[in-house]
């Protein structure tokens, strides 16, 4: 990669990662529902699972998930769509995440707290002589904690009602590698795959999702020592040049080797584990 120029590496990138430069929202609503609909059927799995958190990603991969049940029951199948509230003590946007499940409206909402699994493993971590550089990077490794114990309670639930998780992933989080591998980048289905930010925010104002939540900054919201901090604080670019990027548009010379660094980094998150050759 390293003689092709930003143009050519963009385009690698673009079709690796399936995203197009436009998207019809109502379209793509149906397309993904049915998508979700027709692999029920296909597997046996009748029931869905996704944790929502009141941000926009889950808040719409969240109703797609209810669309595609309700659909199922109309056609005289049986599904069912369990929503999961997984927060770490009190969470700050709290009245997000209530907000996201009244507009979701989930044929069944299990509330499950991991706070005291989280920090228990981190304390049998330490307890073992576990050691960490310093209270950020042992703060920064108790946020992927997180991610795993929301992963842990959702393939649980999975697991007890012959269900499916679904993943929240999209090509702007999938680009800069933004999530945690075998966390919530583990999942079954991902609805909201090849889609930028703004094309998730286009399908949720097809879906009608409260405009506040589809307005939101977003937030991975792992790090206690830094409650709410925001994705794009943590990029140093806009999730607007992310997705220029992603449209195939020209974008700054920061913005080019943000994403190139961070794409490249992070290939071994979007394949399955390394083989020996
Ligand atoms: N080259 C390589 N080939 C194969 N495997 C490699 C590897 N380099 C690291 N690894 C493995 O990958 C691990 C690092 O990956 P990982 O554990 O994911 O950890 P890491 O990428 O360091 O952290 C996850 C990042 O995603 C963010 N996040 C997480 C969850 C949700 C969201 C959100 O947007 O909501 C964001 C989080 O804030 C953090 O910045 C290493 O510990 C190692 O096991
Ligand atoms: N507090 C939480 N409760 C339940 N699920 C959560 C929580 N935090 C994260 N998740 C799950 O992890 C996924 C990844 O988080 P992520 O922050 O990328 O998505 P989001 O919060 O839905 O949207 P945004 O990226 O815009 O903040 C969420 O979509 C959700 O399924
Ligand atoms: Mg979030």
């Amino acid at each position: 990669m390293e003689n092709r120029s930003n143009t050519e590496i963009q385009k690698h990138i673009i079709s690796q990662l399936n995203v197009h430069p436009s998207v019809d929202p109502d379209e793509e609503v149906g397309r993904r529902v049915k998508f979700l609909c027709e692999y029920m059927e296909k597997s046996g799995q009748r029931t869905l699972v996704l944790g929502i958190s009141g941000g926009v990603d889950s808040t719409v991969a969240g109703r797609l998930a209810q669309l595609a049940v309700e659909r199922t029951r109309d056609q005289g199948g049986d599904a069912r769509f369990v929503a999961m509230r997984l927060p770490y003590g009190e969470q700050k946007d709290e009245a997000d995440a209530r907000r996201a499940l009244d507009y979701i409206a989930p044929d069944e909402t299990l509330t499950v707290g991991i706070k005291g699994a989280s920090d228990a493993m981190l304390a049998s971590l330490e307890e073992s002589g576990l050691e960490f550089g310093d209270e950020e990077h042992r703060d920064f490794v108790l946020g992927n904690i997180k991610a795993r114990q929301r992963m842990v309670a959702q393939y649980a639930v999975a697991g007890a009602r012959g269900g499916l998780v679904i993943g929240t992933d999209q090509g702007a989080e999938a680009v800069m590698g933004f999530f945690t591998k075998f966390g919530d980048g583990a999942c079954d289905l991902t609805p909201l795959d090849g889609l930028n930010k703004r094309q998730v925010r286009e399908i949720g104002r097809a879906i009608e999702a409260p405009s506040e939540l589809i307005e939101k900054q977003p937030t991975a919201d792992l790090e206690s020592l830094s409650p709410q901090k925001t994705d794009e604080s943590v990029f140093g670019i806009s999730y607007d040049e992310i997705d220029d990027f992603l449209e195939g548009r020209e974008v700054g010379e920061t913005a080019y080797r943000t994403i190139f660094e961070a794409y490249f980094k992070t290939e071994h998150k979007r394949t399955l584990p390394l083989v020996p050759q």
